[in-house]
Order: structure tokens, then sequence, then C-alpha cells
């Protein structure tokens, strides 16, 4: 449908013809963006938050050699009564790093430690509280498990196993799976890097004076911030004022130093929103309205090699807009596969919300388990695009539908936490 001239669709309206779902802009995003294919070896200490390169195949099983998991005896189940009490002789002793060197025979035990080797001809091991222990020799009662309390070879990794796969963002649980294969050095992709600028001739940098009219960039710390999260090497370019050359030397340059460049402010329809026009000369604009509130304008392209993504000035549709777009696009970038879906679940609305049919909203909400045991959501004060506040106070969007309308208190809705996602 076109847009009428003379009624063009604005942010107060509700269905916007030409305007993106969601959905479709995420995918546009992801289809769009390039994996980076260079790749280089880390140390295992600088690891985290990297993305592998390649498969990782296990060379060693772990365990690698039975072992006992409690302190005790290691004996033969065959020698344990099933009723009544048996004698052991306790002809040794298997500490961890320091095994038991000869074979256990019938009538013998070895007293055992925690992740000690199980000694030749040992299958069983009984923990230490159920054994009376004098003079060389133990005494068991019945009623114990062949085969218990020992861990088998391989039961934890097995020998060619693939332990972690291309595309996979390393975890802390990671760094120890790949320590625990002895490797030093990992295949990563090479750091993405994410040129940074605002716009605006209202806004001052911290620091400076502030003349009337005027305001602190905010949206320069909170977009630094979500980047540094992600781990990519930040360059910046500063404040760019609302002027069309110094824009499109600050465009020309981050698009030749960086893999994506990320902007605030400038791309809706005022005179002085320069940037989506500066865009278009110097790239190619792929997108730039997605039925959602806030963050309408979003305006996502390409220049030269590098993917530009223009948040819209307002704080928290910038947040927004990262948070549902820029983040899955850079993480992309950087080689990860698959993309971890944002978690999400229900809660009982407990404040009521304004909403209209035509887009999805993201409210701010604070998220908990009631005394009941029930999640329960409520809204962070005042939901104005402008209100950052309201973001920094939450811990969770609530997504409200494209045609929902007005939350009554007790409705349950979808929130989406920020833990995991941010
Ligand atoms: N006539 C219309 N006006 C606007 C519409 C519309 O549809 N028709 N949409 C509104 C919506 S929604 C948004 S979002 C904004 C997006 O505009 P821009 O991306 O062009 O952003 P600016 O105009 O530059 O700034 C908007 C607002 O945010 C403040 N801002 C900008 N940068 C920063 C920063 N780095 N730190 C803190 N605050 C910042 C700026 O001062 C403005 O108040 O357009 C609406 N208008
Ligand atoms: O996208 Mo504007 O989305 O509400 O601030």
């Amino acid at each position: 449908m076109k847009k009428d001239e003379r009624h063009p669709v604005t942010c107060e309206d509700d269905y916007e013809p030409d305007s993106l779902t969601v959905e479709q802009a995420w995918s546009r995003v992801i289809d769009a963006v390039q994996p980076l294919d260079a790749s280089r070896t880390v140390d295992l200490r600088s690891a985290l938050g990297r993305v592998l390169a390649s498969d990782v195949h296990a060379v060693l099983a772990v365990p690698s050699a039975p072992n006992s998991a409690m302190d005790g005896y290691a004996l033969r189940a065959s020698d344990l009564p099933a009723s009544g009490k048996c004698r052991l002789a306790v002809i040794g002793v298997s500490r961890a790093g320091a095994p038991y060197p000869g074979k256990v025979h019938s009538g013998q035990c070895v007293r055992i430690f925690t992740g000690a080797v199980m000694p030749e001809g040992t299958d069983t091991v009984v923990m230490q509280e159920h054994v009376e222990a004098t003079d060389g020799w133990a005494v068991f009662g019945g009623g114990a498990m062949p085969g218990q309390n020992v861990r088998q070879v391989g039961e934890d990794v097995t020998v060619g196993q693939v332990v972690l796969t291309r595309g996979r963002r390393l975890t802390p649980a990671d760094l120890g799976v790949l320590a625990g294969q002895g490797l030093v050095r990992v295949p990563v992709y090479r750091r993405l890097k994410v040129g940074l600028f605002t716009t605006g001739d209202e806004l001052r940098e911290p620091g400076e004076a502030l003349a009337e009219g005027c305001l602190y960039d905010s949206n320069r710390y909170t977009v630094l911030g979500m980047l540094q999260r992600l781990g990519v090497e930040v360059c910046e370019f500063g404040i760019v004022g609302d002027n069309k050359q110094r824009l499109e030397a600050v465009l020309a340059q981050a698009s030749a130093e960086a893999d994506a460049i990320v902007s605030t402010g400038g791309v809706s329809v005022g005179e002085y929103d320069l940037v989506r026009e500066a865009l278009e000369q110097a790239g190619h604009i792929e997108f730039w309205k997605i039925a959602m509130k806030p963050g309408r304008p979003l305006t996502f392209g390409r220049i030269g090699r590098a993917a530009f993504f223009g948040l819209p000035g307002n704080p928290v549709a910038a947040m927004v807009t990262f948070y549902q777009f820029v983040q899955p696009g850079l993480r992309r970038m950087t080689g990860e596969w698959p993309l971890p879906k944002p978690a999400a679940f229900k809660a009982v609305c407990l404040s009521k919300l304004r909403k209209r049919p035509g887009r999805v909203e993201f409210q701010r909400g604070i998220v908990e388990m009631d005394g009941e045991g029930r999640m329960v959501v409520r809204k962070t004060g005042q939901q104005g695009s402008g209100i950052l506040s309201s973001m920094s106070q939450a811990n969770c969007f609530i997504v409200l539908p494209l045609d929902c309308g007005p939350v009554a208190p007790g409705a349950l809705v979808d929130v989406q936490p920020f833990f995991g996602l941010v």
C-alpha cells in the first residue's frame, strides 16, 4: 500500500502498512550480515566470551580411568554378602594422584579417597561412614550395590566426541571442558570491530558545561556498555552534530575501519534527521520502519563492507532496538551460531498497561516470584521512550504482541528477562 502523502504515517499511528514486523526485521538483519571468516588461536585464559572457530574433538576420555566418587574402601562386589557382615584385609591405599600399584584379590580391600584410581581387581566403593575399620581389617555390612560410588571411564566425555561446536560463545563451563582436554590454546573468530557515534547538535560530552537547550550524551554510554558486554572492539567517533559533511566524513572513515557501525539519533523524519539520507547516499538502506514501540524508525543497511545500524535517538528506543536487532546481528557476525533464543516466560501482570493494537510493545517491567510462587510483573512507572530510568530500574521487557490492546491487572503477559539477554 502506498503512503498517503497528505496524511503520512507517523509514530502516532497504530497500523503502518510499509513497516516490517519484529520477526521480519530480525530475519532481514540475520540474513544480511556476513559472519567473519578470520580466526586465530588464543590462550584459554583470554577465551571467555570468544566464539569458537572450529569444532573441538575430545582426545581424552573424561574420566580417563575408573575412580572413586567417595572416601572409603575399594573392594570386589562379589566379596560382599547379601546380608550379614563380612571382614576384608586392608592391603594398601589409593589416593588421588597416587594409585595403589598392586592387584586386589578376594578377601582383600584398599583404603581409597575421592578421585583415586580404582585398584586392579576392585569394582565397588563402600563409603567410610558405613565401615568399621580396626588393625588392618575392615568390616562391611550387607546391602552395597555392585559398582556403587565408582566413576566409569568416559562417563563425562568419550574419545572422539565433539565436546564443543564451532560457533559456540565460550562460557566459564566451556573453558573447564577445554582445560579438561589439556588444551592451552583455542581457535576463535577474531574480534568484531564496531564504529560508534551519536548525532545531534544538542548533545554534550559528560564533563563539559551544558548550554541552554542541550543535554548530555547518554546514548553513547548505554550503547558502549551494551557493546562492551558483547566483547567487541569499539572504535568511537564521538558526537557528530547535525552536519551533513561531517556525517559523511565519519561514515566514510567508520565504514573503512569497522565491520559494523552503530549510531543513535537522526533517523526520524525531522529536517535535521540526516542519518538516513547520508546512508542512502553512501551505501544502501535495507529497512527503516518496524511495527514496534519504542524503536519504530530503526534503520538498517550497509556502507561498503560494514553493516550499519542507525538506532533512534530516544534513549529507551536505542536500547530496545539494540537488544532486539543489533545484538543478534553482531553476534551472528562474530561467527556465533545458532543464536540463543532470548529467554521468555509468562507472568501475571500486576499493573494496568496502556496499549493500542498495531505494534509490538516492549514495556519495561520488574518481574519476581510472589509469596505464592507465581511469577508476577509490574511496570516501571512511565513508559515514554525518553524515560531512561524505566530501563535502568527494569529487569525485564514486558512484550505485548502486535494485535493486543490494553492490559488489565491480573492478565498473563509475555516477559523477556534481562538476564541471559543483556
Ligand atoms: N514528526 C515526527 N516526529 C517524530 C516521529 C515521527 O514519527 N514523526 N517519531 C518519533 C520517534 S518514535 C522517535 S524514536 C524519534 C527518533 O528520532 P531520531 O532518531 O531522529 O532522534 P533525534 O530526533 O535525534 O532524537 C530524539 C530524542 O532523543 C534525544 N537524544 C538523541 N540522541 C541522544 C543521546 N545521544 N543521548 C541522550 N538523548 C539523546 C534527543 O535529544 C531527542 O529528544 O523521533 C520522534 N519524532
Ligand atoms: O521509537 Mo520512538 O520509538 O518511540 O522513541
